[in-house]
């Protein structure tokens, strides 16, 4: 074995006799060194399939918690991703003395997601506080990666959450902007949903709004699709680098939903429609969710005003003819 200091191989050689319990992965880096390395058990290079053949390993391209995440689809959570990132900021800088964090890691061996718990400690600090020497340990968790898959969902219709849709927006509004690639968003409502839950009750309205959710996914097949409830009856589309027109998918989804036939006594049409409304960008530095929120959901109302059962694009004429009926009215 070859260190490339002292400092490295005694502590290494240290953590290796004291911690030889099976199943317990460790890691060293030493910041003075090269902060782009570190050095592992062979526990931990066999859980997360790193080169057996050597001791040191990049952080930015092989650690499971800090490398390429873009590529990890566990960690496609850039609120996660970015607590995790703060945490390993916060120890290095003395403003805290260990965290401890949760994460997924896609696992390409077992082909499915494992979830880990990781704790870090700095083993040695400089006269200013800054750590020299970090050391970490990480556990398998077993029990949790279900409740962890689980608390994305939406319980009634088995679709992402509120919470996935933002933590995934911001997260591919992210990756677009880097990648120079398109993100859209349709946002759909079912029309005279009120009605239909009070004349039919909430139990049919429940079973519509499921029926509602599978015919969308069905339609939005493409892996970058993600499909959330984004509330009550109101339904939304994150579309990455979207290559035929967005407009398409949301009028597919307009005349699936139409296609099922679903009775409602109450509406004109006499079946359960959707109105859509749609937006798509390539994110500049300035481009924010909440912006691409507002122009999809302007465009949903539009589609309701123009008479429901519609898809309509945003448009900045949109905001015009919005800011001139609010002075009106
Ligand atoms: N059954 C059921 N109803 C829900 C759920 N979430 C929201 N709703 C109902 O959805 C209805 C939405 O009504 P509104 O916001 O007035 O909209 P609408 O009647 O669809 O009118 P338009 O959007 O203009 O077509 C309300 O009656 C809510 O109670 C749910 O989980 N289950």
């Amino acid at each position: 074995m070859t260190f490339p200091n002292k400092r490295i191989e005694k502590y290494y050689t240290l953590y290796q006799e004291l911690l030889s319990f099976s199943g317990v992965s460790w890691w060293l880096i030493d910041l003075e060194d090269n902060s782009n390395v570190f050095y592992c058990n062979s526990n931990m290079r066999d859980m997360f399939s790193l080169d057996s053949n050597t001791l040191q390993h990049s952080v930015s391209k092989t650690c499971p918690i800090a490398g390429d995440y873009n590529k990890n689809i566990a960690v496609k959570d850039a609120h996660k991703a970015k607590r995790i990132f703060e945490d390993y900021c916060d120890l290095r800088l003395g403003r805290i003395d260990e965290y401890h964090n949760r994460f997924p890691y896609y696992d390409a061996n077992q082909g499915e997601i494992l979830y880990f718990t990781s704790k870090a400690r700095a083993i040695l600090r400089d006269d200013c506080g800054n750590a020299q020497l970090l050391f970490g340990i990480i556990e398998r968790e077993r029990t949790s990666a279900k409740l962890f898959k689980l608390s994305k969902l939406d319980a009634l219709t088995g679709l992402n959450n509120r919470r996935e849709f933002d933590s995934q927006l911001d997260f591919i509004i992210n990756l677009a902007r880097r990648e120079r690639q398109l993100v859209s968003l349709i946002m759909c409502d079912i029309d005279c949903f009120k009605a239909y839950n009070d004349f039919l009750g909430h139990y049919q309205g429940d079973q519509c709004l499921i029926q509602v959710s599978q015919a969308i996914a069905e339609v939005c097949v493409r892996s970058t699709d993600v499909v959330c409830r984004y509330g009550g009856e109101e339904f939304a589309i994150i579309c990455y680098g979207q290559q035929e027109s967005v407009s398409q998918l949301a009028e597919d989804i307009r005349l699936k939903i139409a296609e099922l036939g679903i009775p409602h006594p109450r509406s004109k049409s006499k079946i359960v429609t959707l109105s859509l409304g749609f937006t798509s960008c390539i994110p500049s530095n300035f481009t924010s969710a909440k912006e691409i929120i507002q122009k999809a959901d302007l465009a949903l109302y539009q589609a309701k005003t123009y008479g429901k059962n519609q898809c309509v694009a945003f448009d900045n004429q949109l905001v015009e003819q919005e800011s001139q009926l609010t002075q009106q009215g």
